[in-house]
C-alpha cells in the first residue's frame, strides 16, 4: 500500500504544559481507516492539529503526499479535510453557503452541483437553507463533516466524530464513514469510543501519554492479544480434569462444579478451539447443563495496554 502521510519523530511540548507528543512515528495508507485510539490528554488532538496546521510541532517531520508540510504546505493542505471535535462556525449561516465557504478557503471555484452532492450524502440537503444555530446537535456534527469535505481531500481527519451522540446517529455516522472510504478517502479518526475503531477501523494505533504505544492491523491485535474463556457448568461435578480432556487448558472450579477454559487468539480461531473442546467433552461423556463464553474485545487489549504501561 502506498504511503499517504509519514509522520517522523513528531513532538510537541506545550510552554505551559506537558509533552503532549513524544517522537511520534506514522505511516497512514492510502485508502485505509486507521483509528488514534487513547485516553483523554493523550495527545490524539495535538497529532491532528499538527498535520492540519493547527499546532506548530516542537520537532520532527511531517510528509504528506509525497512534501514536507514545512515547505509545501499549501498544496499538502489543500489536499487534507478536517472534522474537528467542535464548531467555530457562525451560527448564522446558512448551511450550503457555509459548506460553499469552506470550498472557496482553499481557492476552489464555486461549484453548486458538488455542494449539493454532499449535502445530499449527509442528508443535509433538507437543511441547506436553515441557519446551522438551528440545527440538532446531529445535524451540527454533519455540517461539520460537509464542510470538511467540501474540497473533496484525499486525506480526512475526524477527531472523536461521534462524542457525544446518540447511538443511531453513531451508527449513522459509521456508515457515512465507510461510504467516504469506499469512495477513495482515507480516513484517520480519532475516538475513545472503543467500540468505534473495532467496528471500522483497518488498522489501530494506541497513544498514551504522547507516545505511540501500537500500531497494528485490527485484526492481527486482536488475534495476538485476543483470548477467550468458555465456563461449562458440570451436570455433575468432577473430583479432577479427566486425562482425555489433558491437551486443553482447563481448570476445575473449587467446588468442583464449573470446567473453565482459557485460550487466547482471534474470535474465529477461539471458537473452533471451543467447538473442539465441546466434542471433546461429548466423547468423554461429560454432561454439561451451561456454557457461558467471554471473548476479548478490543477494549479488554487496550486496557491492557495502557494500563500495563502507566
Ligand atoms: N494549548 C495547550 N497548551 C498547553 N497544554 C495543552 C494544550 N493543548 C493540549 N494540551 C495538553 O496536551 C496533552 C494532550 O492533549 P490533547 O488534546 O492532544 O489530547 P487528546 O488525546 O486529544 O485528549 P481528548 O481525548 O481529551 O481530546 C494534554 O495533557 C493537554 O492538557
Amino acid at each position: 500500500m502506498q504511503p499517504i502521510l509519514e509522520i517522523s519523530g513528531l513532538t510537541k511540548r506545550y510552554a505551559q504544559g506537558p509533552t503532549a507528543l513524544d517522537a511520534v512515528d506514522l505511516t497512514i495508507n492510502q485508502g485505509e481507516i486507521f483509528a488514534l485510539l487513547g485516553p483523554n490528554g493523550a495527545g490524539k488532538t495535538t497529532l491532528i492539529g499538527a498535520v492540519c496546521g493547527l499546532v506548530r510541532p516542537s520537532g520532527g517531520t511531517i510528509r504528506a503526499f509525497g512534501m514536507d508540510l514545512a515547505k509545501d504546505w499549501r498544496a499538502a493542505r489543500a489536499r487534507i479535510g478536517l472534522v474537528p471535535q467542535e464548531m467555530a462556525t457562525d451560527m448564522f449561516t446558512k448551511v450550503s453557503d457555509a459548506v460553499s465557504y469552506s470550498r472557496g478557503l482553499f481557492g476552489l471555484k464555486r461549484d453548486p452541483a458538488r455542494i449539493e452532492s454532499i449535502l445530499t450524502s449527509l442528508s443535509l440537503w433538507d437543511k441547506r437553507d436553515s441557519q446551522i444555530r438551528h440545527l440538532s446537535g446531529g445535524m451540527k456534527r454533519r455540517v461539520l463533516i460537509a464542510k470538511a469535505l467540501a474540497h473533496d481531500p484525499d486525506l480526512l481527519f475526524l477527531d472523536e466524530p461521534t462524542a457525544g451522540v446518540d447511538v443511531e446517529l453513531r451508527r449513522d455516522m459509521w456508515r457515512q464513514i465507510g461510504a467516504m472510504r469506499a469512495a477513495g478517502t482515507t480516513i484517520v479518526l480519532t475516538t475513545h469510543y472503543i467500540e468505534e475503531a473495532e467496528e471500522m477501523a483497518d488498522r489501530v494505533g494506541i497513544i498514551d501519554k504522547g507516545k505511540l504505544l501500537l500500531v497494528e492491523e485490527k485484526r492481527a491485535l486482536m488475534a495476538r492479544m485476543g483470548s477467550i474463556e468458555a465456563s461449562f457448568a458440570l451436570a455433575a461435578p468432577m473430583t479432577a480434569v479427566p486425562q482425555a480432556l489433558a491437551a486443553y487448558p482447563l481448570a476445575l472450579s473449587e467446588d468442583s462444579k464449573t470446567l473453565t477454559y482459557r485460550g487466547h487468539g482471534g474470535a474465529d480461531e477461539a471458537r473452533g478451539e471451543v467447538a473442539r473442546l465441546v466434542a471433546a467433552l461429548v466423547r468423554a461423556d461429560i454432561a454439561f447443563t451451561a456454557l457461558d463464553t467471554h471473548q476479548s474485545s478490543l477494549e479488554d487489549i487496550f486496557v491492557d495496554l495502557v494500563e500495563n504501561k502507566s
